[in-house]
């Protein structure tokens, strides 16, 4: 299987040189195929946005080397890494612009890479298609193209963003704790979408959440990050029959540190 992203000993800290320095990231090293579907999950602190940023270029590289699908991209601005690279945030604000309407942010989103303006307008062809699109999500959004994004609900909102991001088949997808702000049972359904557009468009994505069970349930490989460093990396038949008791345990062999719980643990 080809290699999509490989991360060489990266090293962030914040307030370098400083008396608060904080030295985030200790040396991550990953390699990750195409396909592979890695859940992360860690305490509070344990640097899970701090390695998102760094791989989407919010956050300058100090140490290390970041290379997607060959090309270095170490030195490139996120601009230039949402050609190939896209990420839903945990806001549903934070990914579509809320006075255009659904199909307005559709049209954007079908330009990624290329100057992002709506001066054509949306074409009728373009319409037929995101109705498609929409009605994959089996949320009546098909229905809804010329209201505003605005007006829709959190959980339609993240829905929208995780077909924006993906409408144009992206290298790799950030999913940055993307159904942490939505209540359970919308956050159920947002899962399944992100899992059905996942393995539909066979992409290659990373998902940060703070619910171990997420973590266990989706994805083919799971990555716990303690204190900036990889302590449990695991996937393949390992990671299917995994179990949250398993999990605790792994993570108390490889970090040598007791925990009690995963409250303990993620809270
Ligand atoms: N911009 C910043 N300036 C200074 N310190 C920062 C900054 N961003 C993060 N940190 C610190 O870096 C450490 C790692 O933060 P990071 O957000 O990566 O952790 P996390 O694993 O995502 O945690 P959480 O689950 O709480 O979101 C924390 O101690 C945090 O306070």
């Amino acid at each position: 299987m080809k290699t999509i992203l490989t991360i060489q000993d990266l090293h962030q800290h914040f307030e370098r040189g400083t008396a608060n320095e904080n030295h985030v990231l200790k040396g991550i090293n990953l390699e990750m195929k195409e396909k592979e579907f890695i859940t992360i999950i860690g305490g509070n602190g344990a640097g899970k946005s701090t390695l998102l940023n760094s791989i989407a270029g919010a956050l300058p590289i100090e140490e290390g080397k970041i290379i997607l699908d060959h090309q270095d991209i170490t030195k490139q601005k996120v601009s230039q890494r949402a050609q190939h690279i896209s990420r839903v945030f945990q806001d549903p604000k934070m990914g579509t612009a809320v006075r255009l309407t659904v199909e307005e942010n559709l049209a954007l989103a079908m330009k990624r890479g290329k100057k992002r303006s709506l001066s054509s307008g949306v074409k009728e062809k373009d319409r037929a298609f995101f109705r498609e699109q929409l009605a994959m999500l089996d949320l009546g959004l098909e229905d809804r193209l010329q209201a505003e994004i605005g007006l829709l609900s959190g959980g339609q909102r993240q829905a929208i963003t995780l077909l924006m991001a993906t409408l144009i088949k992206p290298k790799l997808l950030l999913l940055d704790e993307h159904t942490a702000a939505l209540d359970p049972k919308t956050s159920v359904v947002v899962m399944e979408l992100t899992k059905k557009l996942i393995d539909n468009l066979e992409l290659t994505a990373f998902m940060v959440t703070h619910n171990m069970e997420d973590a266990i349930r989706y994805g083919n490989r799971l990555i716990m990050l303690h204190q900036g460093t990889i302590a449990v990396d695991i996937s393949g038949k390992e990671k299917e029959n995994l179990t949250v008791p398993d999990l605790l345990a792994l993570f108390q062999k490889n970090s040598g540190e007791s925990i009690k719980d995963d409250a303990l643990l993620l809270s």
